[in-house]
């Protein structure tokens, strides 16, 4: 891949440490976990194997993941008190912030008292985090106080059951799947970053992911998806959102869903994700949406160079699924918390305090003035 020209802000192109998890930009299709590119993973694997590759750095066999997938399937549902806390955040909250409050909150309960207990920590957030973002959901918008179990064999099935009281179809069941696959790990990303450093502190496995959860939340990092459909929704047709970009691009307004830190010409999951999005139109009959990210697309690489991250073709593909576009970014949590918690995992492995040292630019030293002289 061409390397990408760097400046030396926000830490740009310094290594910050070693990992065995991934590399971004290297080699493959750009995205490799634990040495197996993600377009080999999104078409031949599921979301419980490769969090179980990034818990333990190889692929399970089927026995290993028919014992992982039960001891994930009995740690789903939630405690009363966690629900009762859900019942309290109001509608208009933020859905990340009910995700750290979850995380926190179940941090509380079930306290990861040492670090023998790290995979148990990460494997329990890694099943309640689908039930955390439903409960609230659909108790502050629809008054129901819904099971948080269900008989979905995949995680990605066990969400879109709670979420729509019905067992989805084998496509949107693949496709949450997928998603899953592509947002579960990504290098020394901002919020993985967070994650390491509150571990490097020896801190405990919900705090390092309480962290995380509040940098994915931010438009720059995981908050993209999200605005990439506030904006797409607005356009009519094709040439209308042309024309909208258009004047985006002379207000010098940054489009969510395009560009990466890492990358220079693609983002690899984009592919991927782009053809679920095209197939679930098509299914749909509507395809407008997905006409309309496509002119995105195209009007920001012939204008500006720019492309789609992981985040744009999400916005349509989520949509076609019917999910509510705020529990857009909490599906990334539950996705990436794979990652975190791998991350978390392997700088206790090997641990050393992060504390980087800053370039001053401040005063010069001088004297503290009597209050009157000031
Ligand atoms: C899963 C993920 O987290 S993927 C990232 C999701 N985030 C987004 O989609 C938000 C929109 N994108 C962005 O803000 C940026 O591209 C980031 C944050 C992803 C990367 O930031 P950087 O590494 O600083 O980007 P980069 O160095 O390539 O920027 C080069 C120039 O392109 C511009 N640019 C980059 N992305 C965009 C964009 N989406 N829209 C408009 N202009 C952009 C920058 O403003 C910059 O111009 P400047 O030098 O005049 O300020
Ligand atoms: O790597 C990054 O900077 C952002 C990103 O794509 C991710 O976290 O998936």
């Amino acid at each position: 891949m061409t390397e990408k020209k760097l400046s030396g802000a926000g830490l740009r192109g310094q290594s910050a440490g070693e990992t065995a998890l991934c590399t971004v930009g290297k080699s493959g299709s750009g995205l490799t976990y634990c040495g197996y590119d993600v377009a080999d993973l999104a078409e031949n694997a599921t979301f419980e194997e490769v969090a179980y590759l990034l818990f333990n750095g190889e692929l399970p066999n089927a026995k290993a993941l028919a014992t992982y997938k039960a001891d994930l399937f009995a740690m789903r549902d939630l405690p009363q008190a966690l629900k009762e806390v859900l019942k309290l955040i109001p509608k208009e909250a933020h859905p990340m912030d009910v995700m750290r409050t979850g995380c926190s909150f179940l941090g509380n309960l079930e306290p990861e008292n040492d670090f023998s207990e790290q995979n148990n920590a990460a494997n329990r957030l890694l099943a309640a985090f689908p039930a955390i973002m439903c409960y609230w959901y659909k108790f502050s918008h629809e008054g129901l106080e819904i099971d948080c179990t269900s008989d979905e064999a995949s995680l990605g099935g066990h969400f879109l059951r709670l979420l729509s009281g019905k067992s989805p179809s084998a496509q949107h069941e693949r496709v949450m799947d997928v998603s899953l696959i592509l947002y579960a790990e990504h290098e020394f990303n901002a919020s993985t970053f967070t994650a390491r450093v509150c571990a490097s502190t020896l801190s405990d496995m919900y705090s390092c992911v309480t962290g995380a959860i509040g940098t994915l939340r931010g438009p720059l990092h995981g908050g993209a998806n999200e605005a990439a459909m506030d904006m797409i929704e607005k356009f009519k047709s094709p040439a209308d959102a042309k024309e909208q970009m258009a004047g985006m691009l002379e207000r010098k307004e940054k489009i969510m869903g395009f560009g990466h830190a890492v990358y220079s010409t693609s983002d690899p999951r984009n592919v991927i994700i782009k053809a679920w999005s095209e197939k679930l139109a098509a299914e749909n009959g509507d395809t407008s949406l997905y006409d309309i990210s496509v002119a995105c697309e195209e009007f920001m690489w012939d204008s500006k160079k720019l492309f789609c991250n992981a985040d744009f073709f999400h916005a349509s593909t989520y949509n076609y699924m019917g999910i509510p576009t705020k529990l857009f970014t909490p599906i990334f949590v539950c996705s990436r918390l794979t990652g975190w918690a791998a991350h978390v995992m392997e700088q206790r492995s090997n641990n050393r305090i992060i504390r980087p040292s800053a370039d001053y630019i401040g005063a010069e030293p001088r004297k503290v003035q009597p209050i009157a002289q000031r």
